[in-house]
């Protein structure tokens, strides 16, 4: 595990352009092996996630060709490799569990441990996974290590699951857009990322209704063809490196198409003082007043909620109460989604801010600390990684974020991007 070494204090400020975001170009990939023909995806991020993936298929004997510095790749699937029926799947990465529907569909049957657990936000459980699989027919014979039998035949299905999961949702569309007749899937998750998917599948020939919505209907067409399709800008690195200059008190330019996505994040974002100039293509940062809003309800305590889009995405929640710890007001956080969240937020306190973990789902940031440099612990959450950086990059003086290496597995190039643009940021 590599440290990552902040000399704060110093603007970080110019122009840059976002990468793909990752949690659409997992999915996408998986989604590749719906098809014999060849996918070309553009504006692939050069991250770790995308390595283990790829090399998971190249197992499997699949043929990728993948040009990082023009960020292509072009896979196809070789349809005797998945004949194989064990799933080693890649571990430490959620997106694992994406591989379980076009698998299935590939090898009729399947042998796999149930790992698939990524970031450490709580239980990342399986469950929604396994139930769209048997609403599909998919029948269980064994669990812990789970084996899976496919139906002769894939027919639509009716769900309307506890919650709205993103990965769960794409388990769903994947096998839908396959199977015979129409499937319908309420409560579904409708995050960028997922409509990315849709979108994708849609010029493969899949005929979906209601991208971007809680109910998604779809018609299976049995054969999926090949496509050429671009990853999305990520939304997540957009406003990371929106957050990160603003506390540094420096102007930064962030050139991208999914402006339409930033109006909430932004807005949160408000309420712990930033400012942006917002234009179609491009958000600049444009200050930081520190003030907290205070709402006119006088008896509320300002707050931020992250829960399924189109609420604040979770993963932007640890970035936003590293801005806090700047503030000069209080402000309540709360995680909606995960159980497991916000344990990580003690090691604000050897910056000296002031916080305190309300119950699982909710921290109260106190304003008005006297921040000064420190010596902290990274879980192995991608985002927290980030949000320990925000509190750090804002304090003159040298800080270290010890077991930083998480950061890798969605943010291409993140040292190097800062750096360019005057952070004093490196790698130990
Ligand atoms: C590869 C990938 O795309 N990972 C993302 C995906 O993970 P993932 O698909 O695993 O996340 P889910 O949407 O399933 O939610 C995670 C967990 O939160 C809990 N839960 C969630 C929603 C809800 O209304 N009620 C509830 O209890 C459940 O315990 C669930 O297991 O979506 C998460 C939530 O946006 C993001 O943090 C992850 O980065
Ligand atoms: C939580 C994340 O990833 P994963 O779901 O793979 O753990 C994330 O991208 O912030």
């Amino acid at each position: 595990m590599a440290d990552l070494v902040v000399e704060g204090g110093f603007p970080v400020a110019g122009t840059m352009r976002p990468s793909g975001n990752k949690n659409a170009v997992l999915p996408m990939l998986c989604a590749t092996l719906l098809t014999d023909d060849e996918v070309t995806l553009e504006n692939v991020p050069d991250i770790s996630d995308i390595d283990k993936l790829v090399a998971y298929f190249e197992s499997k004997g699949s043929k990728v060709h993948r040009d990082r510095a023009a960020h292509r790749l072009t896979i196809r699937h070789d349809f005797a490799g998945f004949a194989a029926r064990e799933a080693e799947l890649p571990l430490g990465m959620r997106a694992a569990v994406l591989l379980l529907a076009p698998a299935m569909i590939r090898t009729g049957r399947l042998d796999f441990d149930t790992e698939a657990k990524g970031c450490a936000l709580g239980v990342r459980e399986i469950d929604p996974h396994l139930e769209i699989l048997q609403a599909f027919g998919c029948r269980i014979l064994s669990s812990h290590p789970c084996a899976m039998e496919a139906p002769d035949v894939y027919r639509g299905a009716r769900i309307w699951p506890d919650y709205a999961s993103v990965t769960a949702t794409e388990t769903f569309i994947m096998m839908a857009s396959v199977a015979s007749g129409t499937s319908v899937l309420n409560n579904a998750a409708s995050e960028p990322h997922v409509q990315a998917l849709c979108e994708m599948l849609v010029t493969m020939g899949a005929r979906i209704e209601g991208i971007g919505t809680s109910k998604l209907t779809i018609t299976g067409v049995g054969r999926l063809s090949g496509t050429k399709a671009t990853v999305p800008d990520d939304h997540h690195e957009v406003a990371t490196f929106l957050a990160i200059a603003a506390v540094t008190g420096g102007r930064l330019r962030v050139e991208s198409q999914v402006g339409h996505h930033m109006e909430l994040i932004l807005r949160q974002f408000g309420k712990l003082g930033l400012a942006f100039d917002v234009e179609e293509d491009a958000i600049t940062t444009a200050g930081w007043s520190r003030r907290v809003t205070e709402p006119f309800t006088a008896e509320l305590l300002p707050k931020i909620e992250a829960a399924p889009w189109p609420y604040f995405p979770a993963d932007l929640l640890p970035q936003a109460i590293g801005v806090a710890v700047g503030c000069q007001g209080d402000i309540m956080f709360w995680n909606k989604v995960y159980e497991g969240a916000l344990g990580w937020s003690a090691e604000l306190l050897k910056f000296g801010a002031r916080v305190h973990l309300s119950d699982p789902h909710r921290l109260i940031v106190f304003g008005g600390n006297t921040l000064r440099p420190a010596v902290v612990e990274a879980p192995y959450i991608i985002r927290v990684v980030v949000a320990l950086l925000v509190a750090a990059i804002q304090v003159p003086g040298i800080s270290r974020i010890k077991n930083a290496d998480p950061i890798r597995r969605a943010y291409p190039d993140f040292v190097e991007k800062l750096t360019a643009l005057g952070a004093r940021v490196h790698w130990e």
